[in-house]
Formats: C-alpha cells, sequence, structure tokens
C-alpha cells in the first residue's frame, strides 16, 4: 500500500514510486539500509541530540529509559529511531502496532513476557483499541495491568507485575491521540522532512552500502525528487540503480538520474502522473479554481478520497495547491511548475468563479 500521511487513504496503485508507506520491496530491503546507532542517524538533529541526552542519562543511572513518542509522516525513520534507542540501550526491541492490538488481552500477552528493559515499538498507537489504550496507561506508569478474569458481575480484575520496559510509540497523527496517553510519555519528538542535503547524505550512504556508484550531482537529483522522505529517496535510488545498469555504465550521473526518473514519471521535485494530472485539471480545465473537490476528482478520473488523501497533501506542502471555503484553487508557482501562464485579471481564486463548481 503505497499512500502519503495518511494510514487510511486509498490506494493510488500499486506502483506509486513516490507513496510514502513501505512496499514489499522496501520492507525486504530497509532492514540492510537502516543506521544502526545516532551517529550513523542522519539530519533530525534536534530529535537527536535530545534523544542522545535522554538515552545518556538513562544509561548512566542503570535505570530503564523513558517512554518516548515519535510522530511524523511515514517513511521519515520512526521505526529506525525505535531501534536505534533499543541498541543504545543494549535492550531487545519487540516491535508490534496499535491495528494488531484489538483486545486488552492481546497487549496483557505482549507486556507480561517483555525482559526487564525491553523496548516495545508500538506503530500506529493511535490506532489502538480503546480497552487496550486504557490498560496502557496503567502499564506505562506503574508497570502494572489488571487482568479481567471472567464475565459479567462475577468477572474480576488481576493485578500483574510488569517489569520496566520502554515503550516507544510512533504516529503519524499526535493529534489523534487522547491527551491522558500523550502525557505518559517522557520525550515526545516530532520527525521533521528532510532537507535536500541530507535526503543527498541518505543516497550516498544507501548507494554504498548496496554498492552502487552515484556521483554527487546524480545524489542531488534523486534527493530533489525524494518528497523530504529518506524512504522514496531509497526506493528511487533503487530504480535509477537498475536503469544506469541497462541503460549505461552502471554509474548514477546527473543525466542518468533525471533520464530515469522521467521514464518512472517523476518530475524534478517529486510530483508523479496523478499529483501532475490534478495540477492540470485545475489550471487547464478550471482555469486555476476555486473547483470543488468532486468536481477535480471527476476529471482526473479518481476517487474523492484518492485526489484529497493521496494528491493533495504534498501539492498543498508544496506550495502548489490550496484548499479554500470555496474549493480549491491552483497557487502561482503551480502556473509556473507546469510551464502555464496564468489567466489575466483573475484567475485562480478569481472572483468571476465563485460558486461555479461548489466546494
Ligand atoms: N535519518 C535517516 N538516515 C538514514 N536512513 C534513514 C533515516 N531515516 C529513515 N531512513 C531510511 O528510510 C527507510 C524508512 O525508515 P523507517 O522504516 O524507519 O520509517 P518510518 O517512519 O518508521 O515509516 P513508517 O511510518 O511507514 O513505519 C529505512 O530504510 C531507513 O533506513
Amino acid at each position: 500500500m503505497n499512500w502519503d500521511a495518511s494510514d487510511t487513504a486509498p490506494d493510488a496503485g500499486p506502483e506509486r514510486l513516490v507513496g510514502a508507506a513501505a512496499d514489499r520491496e522496501d520492507q525486504a530491503v530497509e532492514a540492510a539500509l537502516r543506521p544502526k546507532d545516532l551517529n550513523e542517524f542522519i539530519g533530525q538533529e534536534r530529535v537527536r541530540q535530545q534523544l542522545d541526552l535522554v538515552l545518556k542519562a538513562a544509561r548512566q543511572r542503570g535505570a530503564t529509559a523513558d517512554h518516548v513518542l515519535l510522530s511524523g509522516a511515514p517513511g521519515l525513520g520512526k521505526t529506525t529511531l525505535s531501534m536505534i534507542i533499543a541498541a543504545e540501550m543494549g535492550v531487545p526491541i519487540r516491535i508490534t502496532s496499535g491495528p494488531a492490538i484489538q483486545h486488552a488481552g492481546d497487549l496483557a500477552a505482549i507486556l507480561s513476557s517483555l525482559q526487564e528493559g525491553e523496548v516495545l515499538f508500538l506503530d500506529e498507537i493511535h490506532r489502538m483499541s480503546r480497552p487496550a489504550e486504557e490498560m496502557l496507561y496503567m502499564a506505562m506508569e506503574d508497570f502494572r495491568v489488571d487482568v479481567v478474569v471472567g464475565k459479567g458481575p462475577g468477572a474480576t480484575a488481576i493485578p500483574l507485575e510488569l517489569p520496566p520496559f520502554t515503550l516507544v510509540g510512533a504516529t503519524t497523527r499526535a493529534g489523534l491521540l487522547p491527551p491522558p496517553l500523550r502525557d505518559r510519555f517522557g520525550f515526545t519528538a516530532h520527525m521533521e522532512f528532510y532537507g535536500p542535503a541530507e535526503l543527498e547524505r541518505v543516497i550516498h550512504r544507501s548507494a554504498g552500502l548496496l554498492d552502487v556508484s552515484v556521483a554527487v550531482e546524480g545524489a542531488a537529483e534523486i534527493a530533489g525528487r525524494s518528497r523530504g522522505t529518506p524512504r522514496i529517496a531509497n526506493r528511487l535510488l533503487r530504480r535509477v540503480r537498475d536503469y544506469a545498469q541497462v541503460r549505461a555504465d552502471g554509474v548514477i550521473t546527473q543525466e542518468i538520474a533525471a533520464k530515469a526518473l522521467e521514464v518512472y514519471e517523476v518530475d524534478e521535485r517529486g510530483l508523479d502522473r496523478l499529483d501532475r494530472a490534478v495540477l492540470h485539471a485545475l489550471l487547464n480545465l478550471f482555469g486555476g479554481g476555486p473547483v470543488g473537490l468532486s468536481t477535480l476528482a471527476v476529471a482526473v478520473g479518481e476517487e474523492r478520497e484518492t485526489v484529497e488523501e493521496v494528491a493533495e497533501p504534498f501539492l498543498v506542502r508544496e506550495g502548489l495547491l490550496a484548499r479554500t471555503p470555496r474549493g480549491r484553487i491552483a497557487t502561482p508557482a503551480a502556473w509556473a511548475h507546469l510551464g502555464l501562464t496564468p489567466p489575466q485579471g483573475g484567475g485562480a481564486g478569481g472572483p468571476g468563479q465563485t460558486g461555479l463548481f461548489g466546494p
């Protein structure tokens, strides 16, 4: 499944090269590409420094590290960081996810089998069921859970002591976490999108591990199309490597990277076919808007949800499209990106178009 910043968004086709969620090939190769310690982890300077302090202090005290909440879009390194936390603390890690824990009993079984100091990585923590979430409050605070035995009036709660552990929760939607859960994390880190220079370093590092030869300009070309996301950078690197191997001498130059990504329809700003179709429709059919989401979706032959949740977040982030109460409008940057001239006296958001298509 490939989509941006939302785990409930619809799929935009299996071959979405710039989707931020991990596909099967990513899962197979990512283990080999993950940085193993904080020094190897590229970018996110502030998070790295803060986490370094939290972990060093815990180690000096001989204590278990505080619970850590990592928030940020898919593919920015939350799973990687959780593994680094365990490695830096010299403890094992157990990995599970919110949707996998539907019953409080599932969580009790995991918690009661943890070793002392172990890291429990709970991905998509905002998607846990409510009873499990409530059990987690007590487990995080008191290292204890109440296991309910029996049903109805005869049900009894048996307290169960847990070994101290470190919960690392990851979420793409920190705002969806109930405050009592959020408050129980000793350290919260928000992961930002990566800058081009950081992505270039990710690409050079991965190229080294994959034994691929990449020129400085080649890495820059891939970085610019990676939508601020290391996972996408690594994926584009693999596709460009294929092209360089089949069509050239294996070396990734700027020209090879640009040609390869043209074949895969990822443009110089990281937009793919769907993103550009939305922009084209908005500019060419609706004069830059405002246009209602449903109309826009019909124009590009996609579901409304696909346009809203798969294409739009990145277009908005890039400042190419704006969501307004009157509908979607294109920004001047969108016209420039597609090499088009905005219509005179109106265009995007022009007064004459109000109400034409309704939001
Ligand atoms: N800071 C970084 N330096 C180097 N590589 C990184 C960095 N962050 C992420 N990566 C690489 O990007 C890939 C995706 O990272 P990871 O699986 O940790 O992301 P995630 O935020 O957990 O994604 P999801 O939310 O989908 O689980 C991994 O292969 C990892 O090696």
